[in-house]
C-alpha cells in the first residue's frame, strides 16, 4: 500500500471536521511551502544538485531549521541511490513519509496529563503576547466540551489588562475564574484558587502565569513559589506545564522553548497562530530539538481553534489536494 494510501486510512479513521479544520489552518503554510515543493517537482523532473538546493532553500524557508534540513536531504539523497530513483515526481511520497517520521513525538506522550482521580492541575508559562490567555480560554472551552468541571486562577498579576482579558474568556466560555487584583502575589492566587478548586469539585484548573522575560531571574523564581504553593496541596501537581509558543516568531520560538526547559520542567507545548504564518515547518524544527512534545496547536482566534497536535493529521491537511490523483480525498 502506498505511503499516501495508508496515512489516507488512518486519517479517515479520525474526525474529518479536525482534518478540516488543520487545512483552513494551515493554509498559509500549504501556499508558500506546499506549492514550493510542488512547484519544483512539476518544473523540475530529474535529481540533481539544483534540485536539492532549491528543495533545501523552501525548506529553510518554512522554518524547517537548517540542521533538520541538511539531514532531511542526506537522508532523501540516499533513497534516491538505494532505491535508483531518476525521476523527482518518484521523491515526492518519500519526501513526506519523512516529514511525517520527523514529527513523530516518539516514546513522548501528546495527550494531556489528566490525574485518574481528583483535582488536575495545568500550568500555563510563556513570554507576554504569544498567546496564552487565549489558548487559556480555549482549552476551557475544549475541556468544558469533554464534561469537565474547569476553573481559571489569573497568576498574571503583573500585566496591565491579564486578569481582565482572562475574566472575558471565562465569561465567553462559562467558567470562573479566581483573581485578586493587579499585583498581587501570584502564588496567593494560586493558593486561593486550589482552594476553591478542591471545594467546588473542579475537574481541572487552569492557571496563567506573568510573562515578562526582561527579568528571567524574578519570572524563574515567582514560577518556583508557584509549584512550591501548589506541591503542598497536591504533590503530584502540576500535572503539565505548557509552554505557549507563538509559531508566526519562527526560530525565536524556539530560542524561548530552549530557555524554559532549562528552568521550569515543561511537560508539553502548545504553537499558537499556525494559521498566521507560511512557516509551518516551525513545528519539525521544534521537534527535532525539543525532547518536549507539541501537544496542541491554535489555528485561529475562536474558542474552537485549539487542537490536539496530530503529526500525520498536519502532514495529511498540507499535502492533500496538492499531490497527485491517487492521493487526493
Ligand atoms: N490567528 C491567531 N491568533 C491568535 C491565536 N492565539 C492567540 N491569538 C491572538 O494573539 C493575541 C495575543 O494573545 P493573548 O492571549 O493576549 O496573549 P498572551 O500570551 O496571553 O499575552 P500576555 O497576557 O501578555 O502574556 C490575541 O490577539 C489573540 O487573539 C491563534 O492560534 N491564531
Amino acid at each position: 500500500m502506498s505511503f499516501f494510501k495508508k496515512l489516507k486510512d488512518s486519517i479517515s479513521q479520525k474526525a474529518e471536521a479536525v482534518t478540516n479544520k488543520f487545512k483552513d489552518g494551515l493554509s498559509k503554510t500549504r501556499n508558500a511551502f506546499v506549492e514550493g515543493i510542488e512547484d519544483l517537482f512539476s518544473r523540475r523532473k530529474k535529481i540533481d544538485e539544483e534540485f536539492y538546493e532549491e528543495l533545501e532553500e523552501i525548506l529553510i524557508g518554512a522554518d524547517v531549521g537548517v540542521n533538520t534540513v541538511m539531514k532531511l536531504i542526506d537522508e532523501l539523497r540516499v533513497e534516491v541511490r538505494k532505491q535508483k530513483i531518476e525521476e523527482a515526481a518518484a521523491l515526492q511520497p518519500i519526501l513526506s513519509e519523512k516529514l511525517v517520521a520527523l514529527l513523530q513525538p516518539g516514546e513522548v506522550k501528546t495527550t494531556l496529563n489528566i490525574a485518574e482521580s481528583g483535582l488536575t492541575v495545568i500550568l500555563f508559562v510563556g513570554v507576554n503576547g504569544v498567546g496564552k490567555t487565549t489558548t487559556i480560554g480555549k482549552m476551557a472551552h475544549m475541556l468544558k466540551q469533554e464534561g469537565k468541571k474547569v476553573l481559571l486562577a489569573a497568576g498574571d498579576t503583573f500585566r496591565a489588562g491579564a486578569i481582565e482579558q482572562l475574566e472575558v474568556w471565562g465569561q465567553r466560555v462559562g467558567v470562573d475564574v479566581i483573581k485578586q487584583q493587579s499585583g498581587a502575589d501570584p502564588a496567593a492566587v494560586m493558593f486561593d484558587a486550589l482552594q476553591a478548586a478542591k471545594t467546588r469539585n473542579v475537574d481541572v484548573l487552569l492557571c496563567d502565569t506573568a510573562g515578562r522575560l526582561q527579568n528571567k531571574t524574578n519570572l524563574m523564581e515567582e514560577l518556583n513559589k508557584i509549584y512550591r504553593v501548589i506541591r503542598r496541596e497536591i504533590p503530584e501537581a502540576p500535572h503539565e506545564v505548557l509552554l505557549v509558543l507563538d509559531a508566526t516568531t519562527g526560530q525565536n520560538a524556539l530560542s524561548q522553548a530552549k530557555l524554559f526547559s532549562d528552568k521550569t520542567g515543561l511537560t508539553g507545548l502548545v504553537l499558537t497562530k499556525l494559521d498566521g504564518t507560511a512557516k509551518g515547518g516551525i513545528v519539525i524544527a521544534i521537534r527535532q530539538e525539543m525532547d518536549i512534545p507539541v501537544k496542541f496547536v491554535g489555528l485561529g482566534e475562536k474558542m474552537d481553534d485549539l487542537q490536539p497536535f496530530d503529526s500525520e493529521q498536519f502532514v495529511h491537511a498540507l499535502f492533500t489536494g496538492l499531490m497527485t490523483n491517487e492521493n487526493e480525498d
